[in-house]
């Protein structure tokens, strides 16, 4: 479905040192620096208010930066706004006073708005492709609220964009139809089109993203690949209370990932979940204390999880 550049050398959107003061003073972004690949889906994270809507505006074009540069297939978004343009679909949250119209007439005049001539057949596999074709000639008045939301995905394609944002997704939606959005959004990946999505749910970047940038107050504070963030935390750290305190880690022990932690109290074991193997790893950690003489009192584990991340990062804000 996606049409236009296949040059996979070209990222499909390279953002550069971009910064957005408001009128009132206010600095949203500050010197963001994001390069989005060809056909992955990236989900940008932050709290209320981080700047997620705000960088999505700068780089559709619909709200101008304070400095930087955001080229998208190549093409600079200010001097060539057009060709930049006619490559991005913006799916915003909600209908607008369209309740009367029919789904095939709302979704060809998107396309209308793009200056393209008319494509029946490419509006058909969009509508096809949506689910979206038993009910083209129905009112929007008469949709579901998972077909409406879809309709919005159909307008935000009709004019063939390589790249699509979708701001909040499946903000508000219940559990079954976030799962439907998911899958929709997924399919559209499969096709070739680049994704975006903002998302306050940790779940969705977890289940839908290849690659999870977080934002807070105006800074991208982390890009990765997802498959990285989940190695990290498949990470699993155990905690060991001692019966007498330690000064420093005996000698005995500097095989294993330890640290020290309350005054001497307790310590710290920090290992891989997927790579624990038999004469190593915990069995051998407690072998090794046993040898050292070190008692323990009580112990207990804890696995970190993509939210834990997430919210140390936001919280370092406070
Ligand atoms: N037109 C504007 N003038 C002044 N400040 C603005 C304007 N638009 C947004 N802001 C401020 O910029 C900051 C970022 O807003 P933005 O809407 O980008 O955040 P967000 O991450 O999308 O939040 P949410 O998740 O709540 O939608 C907020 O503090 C907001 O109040």
């Amino acid at each position: 479905m996606a049409a236009g550049n296949t040059d996979t050398g070209t990222p499909m959107i390279q953002v550069e040192s971009l910064s957005k003061t408001y009128r009132d003073g206010f600095q949203a972004l500050k010197q963001v620096e994001l390069t989005i690949r060809r056909g992955e889906i990236f989900a940008l994270l932050g709290p209320n208010g981080a700047g997620k809507t705000t960088l999505i505006s700068v780089i559709c074009g619909l709200v101008n930066a304070t400095s930087g540069s955001v080229k998208v297939d190549g093409f600079d978004n200010q001097t060539e706004y057009r060709q930049a343009r006619e490559r991005i679909g913006l799916v915003p949250q909600e209908l607008t006073n369209e309740a009367f119209t029919t789904v095939w007439d709302t979704v060809s005049f998107s396309r209308g708005l793009f200056g393209k001539p008319k494509d029946p057949r490419h509006i058909e596999n969009v509508l096809r492709a949506l689910t979206l074709w038993d009910k083209r000639d129905n009112r929007l008045l008469e949709l579901s609220g998972g077909m409406k939301r879809r309709v919005l995905i159909a307008k935000a394609l009709s004019h063939n964009p390589q790249v699509l944002f979708l701001d909040e997704p499946t903000a508000g939606v219940d559990v079954e139809l976030r799962r439907e959005m998911w899958e929709v959004v997924r399919g559209l990946r499969d096709q070739g089109v680049t994704i975006i999505l903002t998302t306050h749910y940790i779940e969705e970047a977890e289940e839908m993203a290849d690659r999870i940038g977080v934002i807070r107050r105006g800074e991208l504070v982390l890009v990765e690949d997802k498959a990285t963030l989940m190695q990290q935390l498949g990470r699993k750290e155990l905690t060991l209370h001692l019966s007498a305190p330690l000064e420093a880690i005996p000698a005995a022990l500097s095989g294993h990932e330890l640290s020290l932690a309350e005054e001497g109290h307790a310590l710290v074991y920090t290992y891989d979940v997927a790579h624990q193997q038999e004469g190593s790893g915990i069995a051998g950690l407690l072998a090794d204390l046993e040898a050292t003489g070190i008692r323990v009192k009580d112990l207990h584990t804890r696995q970190s999880s993509l939210e834990d991340i997430f919210v140390d990062l936001v919280r370092e804000s406070a």
